[in-house]
């Protein structure tokens, strides 16, 4: 029998959220969410060789630890552009206080959310939406998003009460892991530990937050959360609320991560990939879906100031290796990433040399 849903007006469908919530029962997923013709290209190998930097030894006065640390942060950054992070020092129940919010968000109604729709362009600094696919086979996402811009100018819902609150201490707590991160990453590249952090003039960085909202789904193994991609930006953290659909794609195979407690996962992004001239490269990496549980990731990319005008830095650039990249500011790199109508896999297309 057809499933309510197929006659359902697709365009009245603001959400996934109001999709599966209409009050009827969804068995089938509706045509234009079948992202996978074959089910079996939805699965991936076991994560467990994904590298685990301990932050806590990456900070630690002890100059050993730390330089084995940086070192094991340079093989994840060469052989994975992906890593997680454990002993952070972020506590797992802010966390929790933070995706519990981020729940009320959710499930607050389509009017509700109405206020917080794209009102002009993707520069608004607050977007609620849903299936924001641009690749070309307009197949659309399972997935519902919230995003703010977060950094230098802090912007966020005035609703659920707590929210804003809320996600402010984890992005200035986050804030902070970036930067030691970064220090870590430069020395990995020996450059002296401020290099990309000043190179990207990051203290006036914009940070762009996605809260990344993925309901239960009838057909996980047909429809994906988000299609295999690369981030703009140079370091992505992402945060998950227990719930796993994370994969990380390797010299053309997928892989799981597995949900560890109170890890943090990092990618590389496409501004780490142009300001090393290719030396480390972005993660492809793409979002599944489950038919149990609600999942609930929080993101934040971290970039350059929207003005600056990236190019591969000096350091990489020599006679072996001339500059792969062209420049481009990050404004217009993250427009053209979020509007492009033809874009694949990655927006580093637009720019490559
Ligand atoms: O939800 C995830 O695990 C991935 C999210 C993601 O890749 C993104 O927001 O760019
Ligand atoms: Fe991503």
């Amino acid at each position: 029998m057809e499933s309510p849903l197929q006659i359902i007006d697709q365009n009245t469908i603001s959400s996934v959220h109001k999709l599966v919530t209409c009050g009827n029962k969804v068995t089938n997923i509706p045509s234009h969410y079948a992202y996978f013709k074959n089910p079996s290209d939805s699965t991936a190998l076991p994560g467990d060789g994904i590298p685990i930097i301990d932050y806590s030894l990456l900070i630690s006065g002890d100059h050993n630890q730390q330089t084995k640390t940086v070192s094991e942060l340079g093989k994840a950054c060469r052989d994975w552009g992906f890593f997680m992070v454990k002993n952070h020092g972020i506590s797992e129940k802010l966390y929790e206080a933070m995706f519990e919010k981020c729940e009320e968000f959710n499930s607050m109604s389509d009017d509700e959310k109405q206020e917080f729709k794209m009102k002009k362009d993707v520069m608004d600094r607050i977007k609620f939406g849903s299936s924001n696919n641009l690749s070309s086979t307009r197949v659309r996402f399972w997935r519902d998003y919230l995003k703010l811009f977060i950094h230098p100018d802090f912007n966020s819902p005035h609703k659920p009460a707590g929210f804003s609150e809320t996600l402010l201490e984890v992005s200035r707590k986050q804030r902070e892991v970036m930067k030691n991160l970064l220090r870590g990453v430069s020395k990995s590249l020996n450059v002296e530990e401020s290099y990309l952090y000043n190179m990207a003039e990051m203290d006036r960085g914009m940070d762009f937050f996605a809260a990344n909202i993925y309901p239960p789904c009838p057909q996980p193994e047909l429809a994906v959360g988000l299609s295999p991609h690369t981030d703009f930006g140079l370091l992505i953290m992402l945060a998950s609320n227990g719930v796993g659909g994370l994969q990380i794609q390797r010299n053309g195979t997928w892989y799981s991560v597995d949900v560890r407690p109170n890890h943090l996962m990092v990618n590389l992004g496409d501004h780490m990939e142009i300001l090393t001239n290719g030396k480390y490269k972005s993660a492809v990496h793409r979002a599944m879906v489950n038919s149990k549980t609600t999942r609930i990731s929080a993101v934040t990319v971290y970039g350059p100031e929207v003005n600056k005008f990236v190019v591969p830095a000096p350091e990489f650039v020599d006679d072996d290796s001339p500059p792969a990249y062209r420049g481009m500011t990050y404004r217009d790199y993250f427009i053209a990433d979020q509007t492009s109508t033809t874009k694949g896999v990655t927006s580093l297309d637009l720019v490559r040399i």
